[in-house]
């Protein structure tokens, strides 16, 4: 027979729905959900033949008893140890007390404050005691491991009167694989209840988890993921581990919302049908020397950041002599190549991170060439490069090939800083130094790369009266914090960058020339993409780093096209324009035009567009002959009309003679002709090709029999 709420507060022996006091500062969100748990609950424990006068059970394990359930549980607790010293600051001095149970709800340890511990102790909420539903009827330790959920119970929702003066709040502990350890609740005096102490507690329990799940990684991989990048080591990060098969073992409680399944649905998955990468992929992330957060795409469409970590070795991870992998180490490929054939594997289980950027293209050896000679020997480095050009990923790789390896590379973006924040941010602060700082003051970018590599990005945006202190910095090599009488010494190498013309500022006066003389000890430019010869290469890394290097390439006419487009926003735009194609092309092997975003393929269509405007004024002889005999069928003021980025100059077109004495018509008519030919007559490729419909193509080749 099962029993009302009513029926029970009836016989005196439950409570009725809502009898239990509403805490005022209680959250108002989610209280319809939180009543129905806690009535819930009680009807559980009136089912149970409990009675909310009950006395509180005072039979603890004996000593010995508890001894082996804390020797059972000593890895939950020495994971558990630290997080709940960290707690007891927050909570420290507000009445209260942490308690750590086991899966069954058994206290394994207890600390807090000395008087609250002993009014605690008065109800048996003490080590060795049981707290589950059936032995304490509602409590929020109880409740969380019936509910598997985070679980405020607040002074009369408890079951027992007797537990009423006190307000819990408990999150379940799980492991890896979704199972249940053990609850980590923090209990009160009701009157002190704190709307933050759930959230405490919450994000204590995942710290937890989170230590279990690194520390359990053995031979394994770990994958440290967010939506967003700076998220990535802090509590909030995903981690999913991954064995070296690909199998994914585990995951963390943000990893399951990031993914939006529950932990079963996920080890149900590889890395394949998760993130649509494998196990090489990853590990030549991860082996690459300028490793940075990969971008891939989750089962449910979310773009996530993503760092791959190794535990324990490559060589067990991966099953492979020196822990190589499959996926090999990208070359340039030498003209006439396909991008495929420049793989090879590599041997060395860390590449110099010069070595790695140097795919190829004659004019970044040279800078790199110049960068090496001046690696260790305390010469700044300035680099100059439109934006996108990779000028921070070569900092990183000076840092990375110096003896400066080990130490920190810190970069400070002057651009992103507030003008009223950059000082404070690059040389810190003494406690008190201005209104708004934080009380214990805080250490600058400066001091933060001691030992290391500073990298002053954007440095031509850096505000005129911080370059005056910067200069003493680095004459002086001594940083004084603001608010500071101190001066602290300081060992760093310099990187600076700049899209600007700093020469030119100096002249207007807007970078201070002293300044610009102790930066300017070797200055390198880096190209721009459009004039390198090694894009497809660089494609190639990015394909790679988005872990889909092995099972999609470029097809012919997308590299054509990029080697025709002028890139203005350089590898970064390349590496958006391939992370948005690799999504479109799930599933397939190539990438090809039609992966290509519309916006991308519009800004072609007007370039394309300006080179016919200008061959229309007479500059037709510098281009080749198919863009200028578009312009019969597209002309410049309808961009839209223009075919789609053809791959015009793959076409092997006949010769188009001189411009005058052909007629347009006559040519566009050549150019349908040669891409039929190209297409093995296969009209409909042709069409395609041309951006033209397979009608206009009958239609103007029947024209062109006719004349
Ligand atoms: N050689 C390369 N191989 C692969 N990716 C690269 C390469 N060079 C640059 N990138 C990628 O392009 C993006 C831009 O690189 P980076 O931030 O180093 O450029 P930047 O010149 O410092 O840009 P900005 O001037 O806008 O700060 C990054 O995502 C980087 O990883």
């Amino acid at each position: 027979m099962t029993m009302s709420v009513a029926d029970s507060e009836a016989n005196g022996t439950g409570p009725r729905a809502g009898a239990w006091t509403s805490p005022v500062a209680v959250p108002q969100e989610n209280l319809p959900a939180r009543t129905e748990l806690i009535e819930q609950s009680h009807l559980r424990c009136a089912a149970l033949g409990l009675t909310r006068v009950e006395r509180p059970d005072f039979e603890p394990l004996l000593r010995g008893d508890l001894n082996i359930a804390r020797e059972r549980n000593l890895r939950l607790s020495s994971h558990a140890a630290p997080v709940m010293e960290m707690l007891l600051e927050q909570i420290v001095n507000t009445g209260s007390m942490i308690v750590l149970t086991d899966a069954q709800g058994t206290i394994l340890h207890t600390v807090g404050d000395d008087e609250f511990l002993a009014r605690a102790n008065k109800v048996a909420l003490a080590p060795g005691v049981n707290w589950a539903e059936q032995s304490k009827g509602t409590n929020a330790i109880g409740t969380a491991l019936v509910d598997e959920l985070p679980t405020l119970v607040h002074a009369g929702e408890h079951f027992m009167h007797v537990n009423s003066f006190m307000t819990c709040s408990a999150a379940p502990i799980f492991d890896p694989r979704g199972n249940m350890l053990g609850v980590l609740d923090v209990t009160g005096d009701q009157r002190v209840y704190h709307q933050h102490t759930m959230g405490l507690v919450r994000m204590s329990a995942r710290m937890i988890e989170n230590h279990w799940l690194t520390d359990d990684s053995g031979d394994r991989l770990r994958l440290h993921f967010h939506i967003r990048p700076e998220f990535i080591g802090t509590l909030l990060e995903g981690i999913l581990v991954v064995g070296g098969d690909g199998r994914i073992l585990g995951a963390n409680r943000s990893a399951l919302d990031l993914l939006d399944m529950s932990s079963a649905a996920v080890r149900m998955h590889s890395l394949v049908s998760l993130l649509n990468t494998n196990v090489g992929a990853l590990i030549d992330h991860l082996r690459a020397p300028l490793a940075q957060p990969m971008r891939l795409h989750l089962a449910n469409g979310r773009l996530v950041h993503l760092s791959p970590r190794a535990s324990g070795s490559l060589q067990r991870i991966t099953g492979l002599p020196g822990g190589l992998t499959t996926v090999p180490e990208m070359r340039a490929v030498p003209a006439g190549e396909s991008a495929g054939a420049a793989t090879r594997p590599v041997a060395e289980s860390r590449m110099s991170g010069l070595h790695y950027l140097s795919t190829g293209d004659a004019q970044f050896e040279a800078v790199a060439r110049k960068v090496q000679r001046i690696l260790n020997r305390d010469i700044p480095l300035m680099i100059l490069g439109e934006t996108g050009t990779g000028k921070e990923l070569l900092a990183r790789a000076v840092h990375q090939d110096s003896e400066r390896a080990r130490q920190p590379f810190v970069a400070v973006n002057c651009a992103s800083i507030p003008e009223t924040l950059i000082e404070a941010e690059l040389f810190g602060y003494e406690e008190g130094a201005f209104t708004g700082a934080r009380r214990k003051g805080a250490t600058g970018r400066i001091l933060q790369a001691n030992g290391g590599t500073l990298f002053l990005d954007e440095i031509g945006d850096m505000p005129l009266g911080l370059q005056a202190h910067l200069l003493r910095v680095l004459q002086e090599r001594c940083v004084t914090p603001l608010g500071s009488q101190r001066s602290i010494p300081v060992d760093i190498a310099v990187v600076s960058a700049t899209h600007r013309d700093l020469r030119a500022m100096i002249e207007q006066s807007s970078f201070r020339q002293d300044l610009y003389y102790r930066l300017d000890g070797l200055v390198v430019r880096l190209p721009a993409l459009r004039d390198r010869s090694d894009l497809t290469v660089v494609a190639q890394r990015i394909l790679m780093s988005l872990g889909v290097a092995g099972s999609l390439a470029l097809s012919p006419s997308v590299i054509a096209l990029f080697n025709r487009y002028h890139w203005p926003g350089n590898v970064r735009q390349l590496a958006t324009v391939l992370r948005t194609a690799a999504v479109m092309a799930a599933g397939e092997t190539q990438i090809t035009e039609d992966h290509l975003s519309d916006d991308f393929l519009d800004d072609i269509r007007r370039m394309r567009s300006s080179e016919l405007r200008a061959g229309a004024h007479g500059l037709v002889e510098a281009l080749p002959s198919a863009p200028a005999i578009a312009v019969a069928w597209a002309p410049a003021s309808a961009p839209r009309e223009l075919p789609p980025a053809a791959p015009s100059r793959e076409l092997s077109l006949p010769a188009a003679g001189p411009a005058a004495a052909r007629t347009l018509v006559e040519a566009e008519i050549d150019l349908i002709r040669a891409a039929v030919d190209a297409a093995q007559g296969n009209i409909s490729l042709a069409a395609k090709q041309l951006g033209i419909s397979r009608n206009t193509i009958y239609r103007k080749l029947r024209l062109g029999q006719k004349g």
